[in-house]
């Protein structure tokens, strides 16, 4: 472990406060002597630092929502998952948006996007995206909703701009050990609760990573006799090694639970989590070009997005007029397209005569749909169906601009 500082010697501090790089302990976290010791040293950098910079920066030394004022960066900052599950996601994510994110080398933590040459990409961890999202030091991030509750704590300057990116499905369910013991029978919230085991002095035991949201559950649904531990990771293991009765955690496939001997109660569920595009509602009214950026990034999401769910399939289909083969195709449930059928004429030639005989249908459908779709196509005498997939549909307005835009009050 050792202390490092930037290579120019001319101390940078553009963010509007220095917090976030202050680490913040809650009061159950154990401290070792050394992390005490270079906490020590950092709040005195930072002192010493924050005393060269604008009054604007405060030093906020335990947590980092106070509101402070925006400082004058030019550049506008996005959060991107530095590591884990989401991290590659993220990338995957923005590069089918054509934002290519330019990272010279996975160690480096700041990179580009030649498409937005007004932001800046900063790779974090999801927690401290949020924890710098409600600092100031960030503006825009990519997060798991789960992070977004349980370190935004409800926090009225995030702004979540799109909930469903896609990726990163997890929920996350209050789980027990199923197949021995006292909790044999038990399959509900309720009827854990109800359990005469839990009293003052043997409450039920949960291992959780989410300190703040697994509390607020509990106490939500009145369950008093409770207390929480807390671990890193591998939480499945607390029940088996007798350290907790519940845990609360993410599941996605639900193959850890299985392995561990776990199963998931009813009313267990805490929320439902998969990756959103957050925002900081300082940072959109108040800095400069932020919120034209976060306007082109959604813009961009949802036309990719949506088409993701869609194939465009063309037909050809005899008929006399326009008119006459889009009466056929609406007859279909499954045909009706974006806002309905594309329908043009197809011109032949024959015997050295120009006629128009058949009529060419473009449509979007689900790709859930499709072969519905092609089999109602037949149906109507289509024939000749090519099927391709779709890149991007780009509405009038996203409905999450105008919902974005009331959010802040606009
Ligand atoms: N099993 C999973 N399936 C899908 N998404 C998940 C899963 N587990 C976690 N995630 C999402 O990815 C985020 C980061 O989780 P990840 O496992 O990468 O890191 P972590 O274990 O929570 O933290 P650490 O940074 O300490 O490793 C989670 O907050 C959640 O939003
Ligand atoms: O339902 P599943 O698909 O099995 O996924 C659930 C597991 O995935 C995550 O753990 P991760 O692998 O990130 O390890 P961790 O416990 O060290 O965070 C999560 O904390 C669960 O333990
Ligand atoms: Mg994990």
């Amino acid at each position: 472990m050792s202390i490092s500082i930037p290579l120019n010697t001319t101390l940078q501090y553009s963010s509007s406060s220095s917090s976030s790089l202050l680490p913040s302990f809650s009061l159950s976290s154990p401290i070792t002597s050394s992390a005490v010791y270079v906490a020590g040293i950092r709040q005195r950098c930072l002192r010493m630092a924050t005393s060269c910079v604008s009054n604007a920066q405060k030093s906020v030394l335990n947590g980092a929502t106070d509101a402070v004022s925006i400082a004058g960066r030019e550049q506008i900052r996005l959060g991107l998952p530095s590591k884990g599950r989401m991290a590659a996601d993220s990338l995957d994510l923005l590069k089918d948006c054509q934002l290519f994110v330019k990272q010279v080398n996975p160690r480096q933590y700041v990179a580009q996007i030649p498409q937005l040459p007004n932001t800046e990409v900063w790779f974090q961890r999801p927690k401290d995206i949020v924890r710098k999202l409600l600092s100031g030091d960030l503006d825009l991030g990519i997060v798991g909703l789960d992070i977004v509750g349980e370190f935004g704590q409800g926090n009225e300057d995030l702004i979540i701009v799109h909930e469903a990116l896609n990726f990163g499905d997890v929920i996350s369910p209050l789980r027990y050990i199923p197949n021995y013991g006292i909790f044999e029978n038990i399959k509900s919230l309720k009827e854990l609760a109800q359990m005469p085991q839990w009293t003052k002095e043997r409450p039920l035991r949960v291992a959780t990573g989410f300190t703040y949201l697994g509390p607020k559950f509990m106490k939500d649904n009145g369950i008093k006799h409770v207390t929480f531990s807390t671990a890193d990771g591998a939480l499945e293991a607390a029940p088996a090694m007798g350290i907790a009765d519940a845990i609360l955690d993410l599941v996605s496939s639900g193959t850890t639970l299985k392995e561990n001997n776990l199963k998931e109660i009813e009313g267990g569920v805490v929320l439902e989590s998969q990756a959103a595009l957050v925002a900081s509602r300082r940072a959109l009214t108040e800095r400069k070009g932020a919120l034209e950026t976060v306007h082109e990034i959604l813009e961009r999401l949802e036309a990719h997005l949506k088409a993701n769910g869609q194939f465009t399939v063309v037909a050809n289909m005899r008929g006399t007029d326009a008119e006459e083969v889009a009466e056929r195709v609406k007859s279909q449930p499954s045909l009706s397209g974006l806002q309905g059928p594309t329908i043009s004429p197809v011109y032949c030639k024959r015997d050295g005569k120009v006629s128009i005989e058949y009529y060419a249908i473009v449509i979007c459908v689900p790709k859930k749909a499709l072969y519905e779709s092609v089999q109602q196509l037949r149906a109507v005498g289509g024939s000749g169906v090519l099927v391709s997939p779709l890149t991007y549909i780009f509405d009038e307005e996203t409905p999450r601009w105008s919902q974005l835009l009331s959010k802040l009050g606009m």
